[in-house]
């Protein structure tokens, strides 16, 4: 059994259709406006969708695009009344499956049914193959593909997508490669920065406004939503956006009709939507300081993209793009490197991610001109002296001392966290070697028992081994100790 939404004014034609899918033992939901068509279809998730192109609230053609994009991707037949061939065309090339003209013999609506039911059992059993447009984005890490693969999937669902990240780390970009590669490429792709938007102007930035809507307000003026219409607004940082604005936008998205600031009428806009934030949203609702509903509007599907910390093997090739980027853009000849400038750069934990990288290249092209080779010491100050301050900590709490001159409780973290110093194997030792020592203090210093013997039977060594361990860690029984 599959499910299917008839739109289609002419209600003998919806009867037909209808019973013919009723003979099948189909699921069926009929609608006579667009608008309503359409507001059923993404309740529902069709398989198939039978669209009529002329219909009392709007031309079908103009929300092809709207109805292949609901989560289920139905198939979609349009239903045409002699319609023209240039129609026809369009809707084929715009996506639809197939075209049916009026009139129609339930045989042969029977007929077209399971044709294009085979063909979407077909089609649901070949993996899709994405070849994606990746809009200059660099770097094949294994981290990078897992997000590339997600943006992959997104490019093909019409579905509000949540792109989770650190500042710099590309959200914006894997919205743009989401839209480079999905069927709404062809339309806008309008940025809205939460973040940047004064309070006393979101609602005319978002909604647009009428003359004398408000003081200052000379001329109607479209508003960012409008300006998305067939394409797709990008909201960045949309955990900035104030609690009212939130109440405002869930209306847009649940009903997908706004009204501009003082204007009567609402407005439709056939936009999806992509959302980038680096908060934690739900943490941010538990707080009250997002709305929860919203929260739920927009992740539809949620892609996190990776800090460059954790990928730092894409570094030695965004660094190759942004040298050659930038000694282009000042028309210099391509810089080289000094064989310490790259250890250098991946000791660094770059907290503002690729586009902190882009800067501190930048300065070092700069600063090294005209010097051929870029060393370490080109870089800005602010990250050398962070690298340097992350080296005496380590130096100063290496993983093999640092635990040696502490009494180690249960509860107590045994030293404080450095970069490891060599391998695990020789941690290993030299953490064994602090151990033994701490006993062998503990052992002499604090317990009861006062003599040799006493401690070997307490150690579980003999005596021979308990004098060699005192050796080994230069130690010295106290006076009062004895044989
Ligand atoms: N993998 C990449 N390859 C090439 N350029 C990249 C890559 N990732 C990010 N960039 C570039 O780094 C800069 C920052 O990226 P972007 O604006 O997409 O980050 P963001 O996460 O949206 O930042 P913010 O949180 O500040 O809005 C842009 O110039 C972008 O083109």
């Amino acid at each position: 059994m599959a499910l299917f939404v008839v739109i289609d004014d002419d209600p003998t034609i919806n009867r037909l259709i209808c019973e013919a899918l009723d003979r099948e033992d189909h699921e069926f939901h009929t609608a006579q406006m667009l608008g309503q068509g359409f507001d059923v279809a993404r309740q529902v998730l069709p398989d198939i969708v039978f669209l009529d192109l002329s219909l009392p609230d709007g031309n079908g053609l103009e929300w092809l695009e709207a109805f292949l994009e609901i989560p289920s991707n139905p198939e979609v037949i349009v239903i045409t009344a002699g319609g023209s061939e240039q129609s026809i065309e369009t809707a084929i090339y715009r996506g639809a499956w197939d075209f049916v003209q009026k009139p129609f013999s339930i045989r042969s609506m029977t007929h077209l049914v399971r044709q294009a039911l085979r063909y979407r059992k077909d089609k649901s059993g070949k993996e899709k193959v994405v070849a994606l447009n990746r809009q200059g984005l660099i770097g094949g890490s294994p981290t990078l593909h897992r997000c590339l693969q997600q943006a992959a999937q997104a490019s093909t669902s019409g579905a509000p997508c949540l792109i989770r990240g650190e500042t710099g780390v590309g959200k914006e970009l894997i919205a743009r490669i989401i839209h480079a590669n999905s069927p709404r490429s062809g339309g806008p792709f309008v940025v809205v920065d939460c973040a940047a938007l004064s309070e006393s102007l979101v609602d005319s930035i978002l909604f647009g406004h009428r003359k004398g809507a408000f003081t200052g307000a000379h001329a109607d003026k479209v508003g960012l939503i409008q300006s998305a219409d067939k394409g797709i607004l990008f909201l960045d940082e949309i955990g900035e956006l104030p609690m009212d604005v939130q109440k405002n936008l869930l209306r847009v998205l649940q009903e997908q009709t706004f009204r501009p600031v003082g204007a009567l009428e609402e407005k439709r806009s056939n936009f999806r939507l992509i959302s980038a934030t680096h908060r934690n949203l739900a943490a941010m609702v538990e707080k009250n300081a997002f709305r929860q509903d919203l929260l739920y509007r927009i992740m539809g599907q949620e892609i996190f993209v990776p800090p460059l910390r954790d990928r730092l093997e894409d570094l030695d090739h965004l660094t190759a793009f942004f040298l050659q980027n930038i000694c282009q853009q000042y028309n210099l000849p391509v810089k080289g490197i000094s064989s310490d400038f790259l250890p250098t750069l991946r000791s660094y934990d770059w907290p503002g991610n690729i586009r902190e990288l882009r800067h501190c290249l930048e300065h070092s092209v700069v600063s090294a001109d005209p010097e051929p080779i870029l060393y370490p010491q080109q870089l800005p100050n602010y990250l050398r002296v962070k690298i340097a301050a992350g080296e005496l900590e380590h130096q100063r709490r290496p993983v093999s001392t640092c635990s040696e001159d502490k009494v180690i409780s249960e509860n107590q973290t045994p030293c404080a966290f450095g970069k490891p110093a060599g391998t695990l194997k020789e941690a290993r030792a030299e953490g064994s070697r602090a151990a033994e020592k701490i006993y062998l203090k503990q052992l002499i210093f604090s317990s009861k028992e006062k003599t040799v013997k006493d401690l070997c039977e307490k150690a579980g060594v003999s005596v021979s081994h308990f004098y060699a361990l005192l050796r080994k860690h230069e130690l010295e029984l106290p006076h009062g100790r004895s044989t």
